[in-house]
């Protein structure tokens, strides 16, 4: 299940499974990349605020020195908030520390600016200590100055993350390129129906990101989750990552140990009954208004999911 793929609006094929490195410390995230490439998995998912693409892109050095071809592996990354009015300049960091001529796709990390002037390259501050946010920006002319990226071939796509329905219906009322992709945070306990529906309706694909709850995946102990993989006869880890397959979605499981990045290589077809089991924790947690977001920096903007409102 590892080769399969899905297709972006773009034309391209893109893997159903990919590493994710956030918190990859430097030190473990070299190995880590190289190990999963040459492995089998296909895509690779970073950022520039990650802080560690130098390494992941000496990851893909060691993968290509052995053999993987760069054209056989997708690569991701994501503008950070304080470059949303200097996108190529972002663009450009991200490709000097990978060591590449360009990405699959560039996504827009979050909807808003972080003020690019402000008191740190990355995570500007206030003097009360919260985050340095120009609230004046519309996010829909950062999307526009991606539109031009395109044509500089340094970029085979373009996407966003984190976009809810309200921001992604005012992207697409004045978007000329419609998104390849939305990465959202999505597991069962968090399944962001209606902006899945959205993307769906739209040509847009999802990448669903922390998939096992994020740090320590506190989602493998999941009831539901137990009881699929107990019934396979597999990992938990393998069931939340299935899901995102059953559901036309990539997935981005992130780890550093080679048997976990090996155990998430595992996916299986969840049959109707599976899928059922998980639909109703899922409507049960809605129900009970017990959502889990794992993912929420403290920005202090409203960005329209549902749970937050
Ligand atoms: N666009 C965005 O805003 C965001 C994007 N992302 C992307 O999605 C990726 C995945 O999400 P992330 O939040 O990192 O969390 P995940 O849900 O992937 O969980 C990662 C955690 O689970 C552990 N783990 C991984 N595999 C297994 C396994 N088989 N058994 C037991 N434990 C396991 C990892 O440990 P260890 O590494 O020690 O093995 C780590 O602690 C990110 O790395 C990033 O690329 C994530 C958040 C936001
Ligand atoms: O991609 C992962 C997340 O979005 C991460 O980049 C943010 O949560 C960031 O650490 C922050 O604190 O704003």
């Amino acid at each position: 299940m590892t080769d399969k793929t899905f297709t972006l609006n773009t034309g391209q094929r893109i893997p159903a499974l990919g590493l994710g490195t956030w918190q990859s410390a430097p030190g473990e995230v070299k190995a880590a990349v190289s190990y999963a490439l040459q492995s089998g998995y296909k895509l690779v998912d970073g950022a520039y605020c990650y802080a560690n693409e130098d390494e992941v892109g000496a990851g893909l050095k060691e993968a290509f020195d052995a053999g993987v071809k760069r054209e056989d592996v997708f690569v991701v990354t994501k503008v950070w908030n304080t470059y949303n009015t200097r996108v190529e300049l972002g663009l450009d960091k991200s490709l000097k520390a990978l060591g590449l001529e360009y990405v699959d796709l560039f996504l827009v990390h979050w909807p808003i600016l972080m003020n690019p002037e402000g008191n740190d390259d990355k995570f500007p501050k206030l003097p009360d200590g919260s985050r340095d946010i120009i609230r004046t920006h519309n996010h829909v002319d950062t999307w526009k100055m991606m539109e031009k990226l395109v044509a500089t071939g340094k970029t085979k796509a373009i996407g966003v993350c984190n976009y809810s329905k309200r921001y992604l219906e005012q992207l697409l009322a004045e978007a000329t390129i419609v998104p390849a992709v939305n990465q959202i945070e999505n597991h069962p306990a968090l399944p962001q129906q209606e902006i899945v529906d959205l993307c769906k309706e739209k040509g847009i694909h999802v990448m669903a990101y922390s998939p096992l709850g994020s740090t320590g995946g506190p989602l493998m102990k999941a009831e539901p989750v137990v009881k699929i993989a107990e019934k396979h006869g597999v990992s938990p880890s393998t069931v939340l990552l299935s899901y995102h397959i059953s559901r036309g979605s990539t997935v981005l499981p992130k780890s550093v140990t080679p048997e976990r990045i090996k155990q998430n290589m595992v996916l299986i077809d969840l049959d109707t009954e599976d899928q059922k089991l998980l639909q109703d924790y899922s409507d049960q947690l809605t129900k009970e208004g017990k959502l889990q977001r794992f993912v929420y920096p403290p920005f202090n903007v409203d960005f329209g999911f549902p749970d937050k409102s």
